[in-house]
């Protein structure tokens, strides 16, 4: 199944993902539902430790339940101080792709490895204010590199362009490896983004802030390929 899932998201080029943070979570069949007809083809669910990140969000039991809901690959995204010890469960639970943080591990390889070796899809993490070299040594053992564009821990951050510079070195470094961008994503910033090489956008505010999910959507990736905003108001 994952790394199949993998290859899928690969294949299907650029794509938004919505970033089950800010959604309805009294009703999250229905927010599901309303992404799948908004045409959304993978979803980002942030899981948050209160420790790594000063804010908690949800662990096995959301992504098992999304699992049963949904076919879309799962992108999980781990903001937690010790990934190794929720991975498999979170594989169990119906995770595709897994990212880690390379702040929060000593030897990013040997994360990196052991993840790939539970049969899911592999990323790292980086946030704006780690030096970017810390990557350097796992880029050949991951699938895809996550390049923050804010800290992590919370919606509806200002958009760092730093993580512009460092999308367009891994482009150039190495072109196979997937690149996403996660935070400050709206109309305004996707566009640059994409321009720098970047294949997968994390949405949060520019979609759940906003009444219609498929107008939403269907604005960031006009914008995504480089038309101007209708309205300009994606704030
Ligand atoms: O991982 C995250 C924060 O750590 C979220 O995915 C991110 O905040 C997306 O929200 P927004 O688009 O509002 O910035």
């Amino acid at each position: 199944m994952s790394r199949a899932k993998l290859d899928s998201i690969r294949a299907a080029g650029p794509a938004i993902l919505p970033s089950l943070l800010q959604c309805d979570f009294g009703d999250l069949r229905t927010e599901i539902e309303k992404l799948t007809v908004a045409g959304t083809r993978v979803l980002h669910l942030d899981v948050m430790d209160g420790h790594f990140v000063p804010n908690l969000t949800y662990g096995m039991p959301i992504v098992e339940g999304l699992r049963r809901h949904t076919d879309m690959p799962l992108d999980v995204h781990l903001m937690i101080s010790d990934p190794i010890a929720y991975a498999q469960p979170m594989v169990d639970a119906g995770a595709d792709l897994l990212t880690f943080h390379v702040e929060a591990v000593d030897d990013c390889v040997e994360v990196a490895g052991k993840i790939r070796d539970m049969g899911v899809g592999v990323g790292v993490a980086i946030n704006p204010d780690t030096d970017f070299a810390k990557l350097d040594c796992c880029l050949d053992s991951v699938d895809m590199v996550l390049v923050m564009s804010v800290n992590a821990g919370f919606g509806g951050q200002q958009f760092n362009p730093v993580a512009l510079d460092r999308l367009r070195s891994l482009k150039e470094r190495k072109p196979d490896l997937l690149l996403e961008i996660d935070g400050g994503i709206k109309a305004e910033t996707i566009g640059d983004a994409r321009a720098a090489g970047c294949d997968l956008f994390v949405v949060g505010s520019a979609i759940f802030g906003q009444h219609d999910y498929e107008t939403a959507i269907n604005e960031l990736t006009q914008a995504m390929h480089g038309s101007p905003p209708a309205t300009g108001d994606q704030s």
